[in-house]
């Protein structure tokens, strides 16, 4: 908490401000096996645990107890990292919501690289939009000239207008997804998420975030309708995404 106190307190901060800031940059979120969020924990032992967004070890909860696990060898005498936030991300993303909740830059090997091409592309990638040509892979870069984007494989063009349309239609439709599904029409939300998925293709690279999230939504509503064999489909769709990170 030493970082903490250093970084984020300031004189106009009241006391009961800080005291709420700081079990937030301690506490974690404590998630069921299917990483759905259940509330919030503050763990003394973990809470010493630094962040890393390539972490080497994941902190995982059967109920509420709270278990670290090495997800490689880690050399002897060198740091436990876990990542506190998720790292399927761009390192904007990344380091926007770590500033908003921990109060600090991160600047682990991942987060060095931003505005790199490596980085500039996993962004593009997991944050932005596809090529137009649907047998490219390319990711579409920013042309301020043409007021559109460009692709940076094929270098076909895709205009601002068409894509503000698809993401409008992609908007509704998963609003009116999200509150059937939470209303319990199981069906129609079903629907609803695969024409948010199908939209979701049209704009977004197969390995973008969106994409991938919705395809949780449908692994989940599947396994829950016992639907083995197309959840089986949905599985398979999102595993190479969390393979690449
Ligand atoms: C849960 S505490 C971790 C332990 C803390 N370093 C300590 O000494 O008590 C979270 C706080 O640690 C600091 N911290 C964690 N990881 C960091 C990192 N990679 N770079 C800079 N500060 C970090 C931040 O101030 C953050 O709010």
């Amino acid at each position: 908490m030493e970082s903490y106190a250093s970084s984020s307190s300031s004189d106009s901060t009241s006391t009961g401000e800080m005291e709420v800031d700081k079990l937030a940059c301690n506490a974690h979120t404590i998630c069921d096996s299917e990483l759905i969020p259940l509330g919030t924990g503050l763990y003394p032992v973990i809470s010493i645990i630094n962040h890393s967004c390539y972490p080497n070890s994941v902190l995982v909860f059967e109920g509420r107890m709270a278990t670290i696990r090495a997800i490689q060898q880690i050399p002897k005498g060198s740091e436990v990292l876990i990542s506190y936030i998720e790292t399927a991300g761009s390192t904007m993303t990344r380091q926007k919501a770590l500033k908003e909740q921990y109060f600090f830059t991160c600047s682990c090997p991942r987060c060095i690289k931003l505005g790199q091409d490596d980085d500039i592309k996993e962004s593009a990638v997991l944050e932005g939009y596809r090529c137009k040509n649907h047998t490219c892979d390319g990711f579409l870069l920013r042309d301020t000239e043409i007021k559109g984007f460009r692709c940076h494989q094929c270098g076909l063009v895709r205009g601002m207008e068409e894509i503000l349309k698809i993401a409008g239609e992609e908007k509704d439709m998963s609003e009116k997804a999200s509150v059937a599904l939470s209303s319990g029409y199981n069906n129609e939300a079903l629907d609803m998420y695969l024409k948010v998925e199908k939209l979701q293709m049209k704009l977004y690279h197969s390995s973008s975030i969106k994409l991938m999230r919705t395809r949780e939504t449908l692994l989940r509503m599947l396994m829950e309708m016992q639907d083995w064999k197309k959840a089986l489909t949905y599985c398979r769709l999102t595993i190479p995404v969390y393979e690449s990170k």
